[in-house]
């Protein structure tokens, strides 16, 4: 994302998150992010408006980081890297039966990114990071009761927003990328505690779980709008 590129878009309407804690089944290691999955059986757990013409259901959230604070995010804001970014996954459960249809179609998925930067604790992000211990191999999984993800996700309401795919195969261009303009904030142990994980599995030999985001992609002939002046 290149600030000055760009364009403002003043149709963009404000994004309605409405996420209901109860929805959060569990958190588990899949040997590439570790991720806290939910209840996507019925609209409880929605986001709607943004530039969004449907409402998606959220189905999962997960991050990418690196080995070290200079790098991590996937997306980049004039060409500064945050040390991690927080993917929230959502699906059109209004056009598509399925996820697993959702993804493969262009206006099948929005996903909203949250940059992580360096600097005070912070509370909600905790719960999770006491729960890593337990998940530390590949495909460790522990139940997750309560969650609000929206504790992850900054008050300021501006984003940009464009037109892009999964950052891992299957890569489809499915995705209407929803990036938010001002990070949260984490403290130097919970970003530590990301990189305890593992990709690999109990019994094999150890690697750990760091340096897990996409390299810079080019834009392309793609417009990045933003939702603020
Ligand atoms: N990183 S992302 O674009 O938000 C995203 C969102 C939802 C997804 O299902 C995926 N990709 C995904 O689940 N891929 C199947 C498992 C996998 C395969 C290879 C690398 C990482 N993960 C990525
Ligand atoms: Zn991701």
């Amino acid at each position: 994302i290149q600030w000055r590129d760009s364009v403002y878009d003043p149709f963009l309407k404000p994004l309605k998150i409405s996420y209901d804690p109860t929805t959060c089944l569990h958190i588990w290691n899949n040997g590439y992010s570790f991720l806290v999955e939910f209840d996507d059986s019925a609209d409880r757990s929605i986001i709607v408006g943004g530039p969004l013409e449907n409402q998606y259901r959220l189905k999962q959230f997960h991050f990418h980081w690196g080995a070290i604070n200079e790098w991590g995010s996937e997306h980049t804001v004039d060409s500064k890297f945050y040390p991690a970014e927080l993917h929230l996954v959502h699906w059109n459960a209004v056009v598509y039966p399925t996820f697993e249809e959702a993804v493969m179609e262009g206006n099948g998925l929005a996903v909203i990114g949250v940059f992580l930067k360096l600097g005070a604790h912070h509370e909600g992000l905790q719960m999770l990071v006491d729960a890593l211990p337990a998940i530390k191999h590949k495909d460790a999984v522990i139940e997750f009761d309560v969650f609000d993800p929206s504790c992850l996700i900054p008050s300021c309401p501006d984003y940009w927003t464009y037109a892009g795919s999964l950052t891992t195969p299957p890569l489809t261009e499915s995705v209407t990328w929803i990036i938010k303009k001002q990070p949260i904030e984490v403290d130097e142990n919970q970003l530590e505690a990301f990189r305890m994980l593992l990709f690999t599995s109990d019994g094999e030999e150890e690697k750990r779980m760091v340096d897990n985001f996409r390299p810079l992609q080019p834009l392309m002939n793609r417009t990045v709008r933003s939702s603020f002046q």
